[in-house]
C-alpha cells in the first residue's frame, strides 16, 4: 500500500473531551475546596429547534456532572428583543452565573448585535462579544471561542507544531472562521479563509496542509479536494436523510474520500463536536475564576 492510499489516523474527539474534562474537574473540584468556588452556567434558548434543544440539554448536562450550578431559560420563539435583553441583563448581575450562553441563531426580529452589546463580556463564555474578539486579535486572548479552541487542541495532540504550515479555514463566521484562523495565525501557521466567494476552493483546499471545513453544506468537501497526507477538521454538523427513514449526521467534508487521501481526520459525530460543550466548561472555569479575582488556570 503507498502513502497516496492509506487509511487516515481518526482523531478521537471522544477521547479527548474525556481527558480535558477529567481535568476540568480537578481544577473545578480544588477552586471549591481552597476558595468555595462554584461555576455558574446559564444557558438561553429562543424557539423550539430540535437540534439545538439538544445540544444545550447537552451542555447543562455536563455542567452538572461537573458539579457546576446550571440553569436554563428557554424562551418562547416570539418573546420580543427586550425581554431577552432583559434576561441577560439579570443574568449579568446575578453573582452565581459566570457564563451565559445564547444560543444561535435567533429569530429574525432579535438583533444578535443588541445581545451581544448588552452581554457581559466577562462572562461572556462563547467569546462573541467583541472585546473578546478584540483581546484575540490583539494576541491577549481570555475567553476563547469553543469549537476553535477545541480544534486547536485536537491539532496539538494530533500534529504538535503547526508552525510554517498552510492553513485553510472555509467558513468566516463569527462563532467559527474567523477566532480559528486567529488562533491558527497565533500558532504560526499560514492561514487562508475561503467562503462562499472563493474562486476555485478545490484548489485552494489542495495547498492545505490542514484543512478546516465550517459551512454547513452536507460532504460539500471532496476527497480529490485534499492534499495527500493532510490533516482534515471536519466542524460541519448536518442532519441528512439516512434512506430508511432515520436520519444521520454527516460533516461538511465526504469522510470516506477524504479519509483515502488525509493523514489524519476528525469524524461527525465523535471529532470536533464532542470538543465544544468541554471547551465551554473550560471557559466557565476560567471565567468564574478571574469574577473572584484569582489566578489565571492553566489547563
Ligand atoms: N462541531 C461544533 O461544535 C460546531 C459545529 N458547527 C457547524 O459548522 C458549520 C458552520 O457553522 P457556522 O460557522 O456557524 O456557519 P455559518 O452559516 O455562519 O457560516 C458558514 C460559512 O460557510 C461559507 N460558505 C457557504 N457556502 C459556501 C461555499 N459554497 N463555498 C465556500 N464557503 C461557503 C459562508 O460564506 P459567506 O461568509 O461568504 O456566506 C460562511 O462563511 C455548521 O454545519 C454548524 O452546524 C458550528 C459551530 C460548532
Ligand atoms: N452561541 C452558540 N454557541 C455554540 O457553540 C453553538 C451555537 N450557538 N449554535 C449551534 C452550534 C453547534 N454547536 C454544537 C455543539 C456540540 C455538538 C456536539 O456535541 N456534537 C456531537 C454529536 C451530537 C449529536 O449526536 O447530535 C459530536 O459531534 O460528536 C455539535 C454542535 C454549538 N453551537
Amino acid at each position: 500500500m503507498t502513502a497516496q492510499n492509506s487509511k487516515a489516523s481518526i482523531i478521537d474527539g471522544k477521547a479527548h473531551a474525556a481527558k480535558l474534562k477529567a481535568s476540568i474537574a480537578a481544577e473545578a473540584a480544588r477552586l471549591k475546596a481552597e476558595h468555595g468556588l462554584v461555576p455558574g452556567l446559564a444557558t438561553i434558548l429562543v424557539g423550539n429547534d430540535p437540534a439545538s434543544e439538544v445540544y444545550v440539554r447537552n451542555k447543562n448536562k455536563t455542567a452538572e456532572s461537573l458539579g457546576f450550578k446550571s440553569v436554563h431559560h428557554h424562551l418562547p420563539a416570539d418573546v420580543s428583543e427586550a425581554e431577552l435583553l432583559a434576561l441577560v441583563k439579570a443574568l449579568n448581575a446575578d453573582p452565581s452565573v459566570h457564563g451565559i450562553l445564547v444560543q444561535m441563531p435567533l429569530p429574525k426580529h432579535i438583533r444578535e448585535e443588541a445581545v451581544l452589546d448588552t452581554l457581559d463580556p466577562a462572562k461572556d463564555v462563547d467569546a462573541l462579544t467583541p472585546y473578546n474578539a478584540g483581546l484575540l486579535l490583539s494576541g491577549r486572548a481570555h475567553l476563547v471561542s469553543c469549537t476553535p479552541m477545541g480544534v486547536m487542541m485536537l491539532l496539538k495532540e494530533t500534529i504538535g507544531s503547526i508552525a510554517g504550515m498552510e492553513a485553510l479555514v472555509i467558513g468566516r463566521s463569527l462563532l467559527f472562521g474567523k477566532p480559528a484562523a486567529q488562533l491558527l495565525l497565533a500558532a504560526n501557521a499560514t492561514v487562508t479563509m475561503a467562503h462562499s466567494r472563493t474562486k476555485d476552493l478545490a484548489e485552494v483546499c489542495r495547498r492545505a496542509d490542514i484543512l478546516v471545513a465550517a459551512i454547513g453544506k452536507p460532504e460539500f468537501v471532496r476527497g480529490d479536494w485534499v492534499k495527500p497526507g493532510a490533516t482534515v477538521i471536519d466542524v460541519g454538523i448536518n442532519r441528512v436523510d439516512a434512506g430508511d427513514g432515520k436520519s444521520k449526521l454527516v460533516g461538511d467534508v465526504a469522510y470516506g474520500e477524504a479519509a483515502e487521501r488525509a493523514a489524519h481526520i476528525t469524524p461527525v459525530p465523535g471529532g470536533v463536536g464532542a470538543m465544544t460543550i468541554i471547551c465551554l466548561m473550560r471557559n466557565t472555569l476560567i471565567a468564574a475564576a478571574a469574577l473572584a479575582g484569582l489566578p489565571p488556570l492553566s489547563l
